[in-house]
């Protein structure tokens, strides 16, 4: 390979996402090809495309074969290996998604940065071990690699500290006990395409809820996040595939005290058995609840619509008002039932969605007259991890330079 080149991973909870990109002249990134391994433990499925849409791969496998993660990750490195020639490009972006409370921005990472990351396992569990892996194989086979961590947690790091706090003692907040917020990098990413697509609300007060196998909400002003709906872990907020979103913290204490149940298990239950799956009993799937006539699958795209609408009203008051709505990520992009009942449930707000813009899944789906607009805008979580690894790479060898000189 002689062009440079960049490989992005995106470990979420129920899938891998990556891309390789080739720098071309003025530092433009030039997508080679894009790809994921989705259902991880129900119906894995792998699927790379290249930018003329051409399918490299299209694969299947029984949910046990592929039910880990890591699992997916051996798949995935299968498809790359030929791809990359066998060898990794001189730098690979990581999607980090906890960075705490010292993280604020794209970081090298180093036998240090990665132990100082692994604190935060606990706060992420679905994610952060399966963000860490990749790049500590990569550390100790190809240590000359430049690795960038990008973190879900640093594009709300300029919250209000009304937004940031919980009203705990403050002992709490000092060692890190804060609402962090995430999907930070697919917000960034909305952020920016606002000001090309929208940009008579890029400026203004956008609410984007971020639909995917994790879900959030963030409320948007003048291009900057000042609230969302996760907090110290990405189990806060909406409902989601298996996480069950807000929960009265007495509920956790009733399952200690009442039912004997163990931190390790509490976890287990609020991570993998929640959310859609857990009150429908079907799936974490959308487009299997949507094909059920269960009514406990109609029960939990009810309660999903509901809660943004709940939260919207929420963010909204953040921001004293609400100019826009952006739906992306997996259900937000392919989903215009759930947009059409989130829209219906936002009517209160000035939203008037059109029907056929929604259902034709058009960039803009709100009627002319619609005091709020509304867009469906695909996300791009590794196009920002590899922007920051390229800017990244060129302060690196600035820096360099400069120590030579
Ligand atoms: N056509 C569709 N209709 C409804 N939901 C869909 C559709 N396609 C994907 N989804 C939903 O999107 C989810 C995955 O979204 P994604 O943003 O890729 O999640 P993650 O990155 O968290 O793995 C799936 O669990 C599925 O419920
Ligand atoms: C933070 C989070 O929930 O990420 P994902 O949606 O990829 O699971
Ligand atoms: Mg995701």
């Amino acid at each position: 390979m002689t062009a440079e080149t960049i490989l992005v991973v995106n470990a979420g909870s129920s899938s891998i996402k990556f891309q390789l990109f080739e720098v071309g002249a003025r530092d433009q990134l030039k997508r080679r090809f894009k790809g994921q391994i989705e259902g991880i433990g129900a119906h894995p499925h792998l699927i790379a495309k290249n930018p003329e849409g051409e399918l490299l791969v299209d694969e299947t496998w029984p949910g046990a074969e592929v039910n880990t993660v890591p699992a997916a990750l051996d798949k995935v490195i299968g498809f790359l290996r030929p791809q990359i020639g066998g060898k990794l490009p001189a730098v690979v972006g990581h999607r980090v998604v906890h960075g705490g409370p010292d993280y604020s921005a794209p970081t090298v990472v180093s036998e240090l940065v990665v132990d100082r990351l692994s604190r935060f396992v606990p706060l992420a569990p679905l994610h952060q071990p399966n963000n860490l892996a990749p790049i500590k194989a990569i550390l100790q086979r190809q240590p000359q690699v430049l690795q960038v961590a990008c973190f879900d947690t640093a594009f709300h790091r300029g919250h209000p500290e009304v937004a940031d706090r919980f009203a705990i003692p403050d002992a709490f907040y000092a060692e890190g006990v804060r609402r962090y917020g995430f999907h930070g990098l697919s917000y960034e990413y909305i952020a920016r395409q606002l000001r090309e697509v929208a940009p008579e609300i890029a400026g203004g007060r956008v609410v984007i809820a971020h639909l995917g196998s994790g879900a959030s909400m963030c409320a948007l002003s003048s291009g900057r996040s000042v609230e969302s709906t996760m907090g110290f872990t990405a189990l806060d907020g909406l409902p989601m595939g298996t996480r069950p979103g807000q929960l009265d913290a007495g509920v956790v204490l009733y399952l200690m005290s009442e039912k004997g149940m163990s931190a390790k298990e509490i976890e287990r239950l609020l991570y993998n058995d929640c959310g859609l799956k857990g009150l429908s009993g079907i799936s974490n799937d959308v487009r299997e609840l949507q094909a059920s006539d269960d009514p406990r699958a109609k029960l939990a795209l009810d309660y999903f619509t509901y809660r943004i609408a709940l939260f919207t009203g929420m963010l909204a008051a953040a921001m004293g008002g609400i100019d826009g709505f952006v739906f992306t990520a997996g259900i937000g992009e392919n989903a215009p039932a759930i947009r059409e009942a989130v829209a219906q449930r936002l009517t209160w707000l000035g939203l008037e969605l059109s029907s056929k813009a929604n259902a034709k899944g058009e960039l803009k789906i709100s009627r002319k007259r619609s005091l709020v607009a509304c867009y469906v805008i695909p996300t791009d979580e590794e196009l920002m991890i590899a922007e920051h690894a390229l800017d990244a790479l060129r302060s690196h060898a600035a820096g360099a330079e400069e120590k030579r000189a």
